[in-house]
């Protein structure tokens, strides 16, 4: 396709509007989000010995992130893949992300969880998936999984919808947890990597 100078102009435009269509999906979908399960969320993340957060691809960037904010509240929190990353154990709490809910690499990490006898809880966009299934609490997040292409839910490319509601959610979760622990900003700050 030819780039002329009209869609050049016409291209901020544009993106605005597919900004605005990428917000108004996030905000619909924060409408349909099953919330009954957010208090055993924070009640299990407050109990855990360690928290292990897993999701892959795009997830795993969004999960990420939310790895580094539980990190600013000083909980003991790992992101797992990382060299670093220790065995997960009985008393501890692994959270996964999956759209799918399918991936075999987290799968296969909440069934290693249950194993030892840690807690799982999964955030995926079907109740039904093998993830959700081996879930001691399972939270519903009804976006568009990444080969599912029906416009209805979403018109973004693949599990983009489902990638940012996990950062959002991640954020939502971290703000409740913030409150609750009641330290300023400063504090939180002083744990954030000073060589980066
Ligand atoms: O969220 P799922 O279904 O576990 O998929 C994991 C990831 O796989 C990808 O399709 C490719 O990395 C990402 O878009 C997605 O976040």
């Amino acid at each position: 396709m030819e780039l002329t100078n009209q869609y050049i102009q016409e291209t901020a435009t544009a993106i605005k509007a597919n900004l605005i269509q990428v917000l108004q999906e996030n905000t619909v979908l924060a409408e349909k989000i099953d919330y009954s399960n957010f208090g055993e969320l924070i009640k299990n993340i407050y109990e855990a010995s360690a928290i292990f957060l897993i999701a892959s691809g795009r997830s795993g960037f969004a999960m990420r992130s939310v790895t580094m904010r539980l990190m600013h509240l000083g909980l003991k929190v790992f992101f797992v893949g990382e060299t670093t990353t220790p065995a997960i154990k009985s008393g501890d709490l692994l959270w996964a992300a999956s759209g799918s809910g399918t991936t075999g690499t987290i799968v296969k990490a909440a069934e290693k969880a249950k194993q030892v006898g840690a807690r799982v809880i999964t955030m995926t966009t079907n109740a039904s998936s093998t993830l959700a299934e081996i879930a001691d609490v399972h939270i519903l997040i009804p976006a568009a999984e990444k080969e599912d292409h029906n416009e209805a839910k979403s018109t973004q490319y693949a599990g983009s919808l489902f990638e940012q509601s996990v950062l959002l959610v991640g954020d939502a979760v971290f703000m409740e947890l913030w409150k609750l622990d009641g330290s300023p900003a400063e504090e939180l700050w002083k744990r954030h990597a000073n060589i980066e």
